[in-house]
């Protein structure tokens, strides 16, 4: 199988200007592959990493030392800890998705807007991109009349469900769930399950953080887990 993601000696320290540059590592020392088409999950104590290593790859933190080498479709082989903001937009629109279980709404956009944006950002027609947003709404079960009002104000798990909707409405070819399924009931985690199995049996290679021991190993191949700063394989 080929590689799709080699991350070596990933590591992130924080600098916190307000208390004396006080540095705090939220990761180092991390190494590990991913192949095309599989799905590795992630688990490990609260505050060890995961949530670090995750959003380094998708750039939200830019890491401070180390690389993660990504096969790309449109740039070939590239190193995403050195790619400019611009590469990074343009991977995050077509090839790289991230759902966590924090919701970033954008302001003035209605969930059905909000799920059609992910794909007419990869180039899909308005009336084909509206179709399956709902499709994708109905399956991860918010109720129609939500469609066209604003998240602002929806509950927690609907914020939840709205952010999968968007995040699994198309098929990237590099998905990063961070705790998708934290504080979902069984109908949902059930919804998720059913689109991360048809997501990869299309091809999706994913990676994911859980809590939910029993969750992931239902759906993932391989199994890391990150303990006293070391990510190693866990026994299969
Ligand atoms: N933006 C930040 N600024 C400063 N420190 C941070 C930042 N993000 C994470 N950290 C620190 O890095 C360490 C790792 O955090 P991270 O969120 O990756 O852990 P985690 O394993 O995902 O935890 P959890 O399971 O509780 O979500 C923690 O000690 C955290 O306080």
């Amino acid at each position: 199988m080929e590689e799709l993601l080699h991350v070596d000696h990933l590591e992130k320290t924080f600098t916190i200007h307000q208390f004396n540059d006080k540095k705090i590592t939220g990761c180092r020392n991390i190494h590990f592959s991913v192949n095309q088409g599989e799905f590795l999950g992630i688990t490990g104590q609260s505050g060890s990493g995961k949530s670090t290593i995750i959003k380094c790859i998708y750039r939200t933190y830019l890491p401070s030392n180390g690389h993660i080498h990504y096969a790309s479709d449109r740039y070939g082989r590239i190193d995403l800890a050195e790619a400019s903001e611009r590469t990074m937009l343009r991977l995050r629109k077509e090839e790289i998705g991230y759902v966590s279980q924090f919701l970033s709404i954008m302001p003035r956009m209605t969930a059905l807007e909000f799920v059609m944006e992910s794909l007419l950002e990869m180039g899909e027609g308005e009336a084909a991109a509206r179709m399956r947003a709902k499709a994708m709404l109905t399956h991860f079960n918010l109720r129609e009349v939500l469609w066209d009002t604003y998240p602002k104000t929806f509950s927690g798990g609907e914020k939840l469900r709205l952010n999968l909707a968007r995040a699994m409405v198309r098929q990237t070819k590099l998905l990063l769930l961070d705790e998708p399924t934290a504080s979902l009931d069984q109908a949902s985690k059930a919804s998720v399950k059913e689109r991360i199995q048809e997501l990869k049996q299309r091809g999706t290679t994913m990676i994911g953080i859980f809590h939910d021991l029993d969750f992931m190993e239902s759906v993932v191949d391989r199994t890391f887990r990150l303990q006293n700063g070391l990510l190693k394989e866990a026994a299969q």
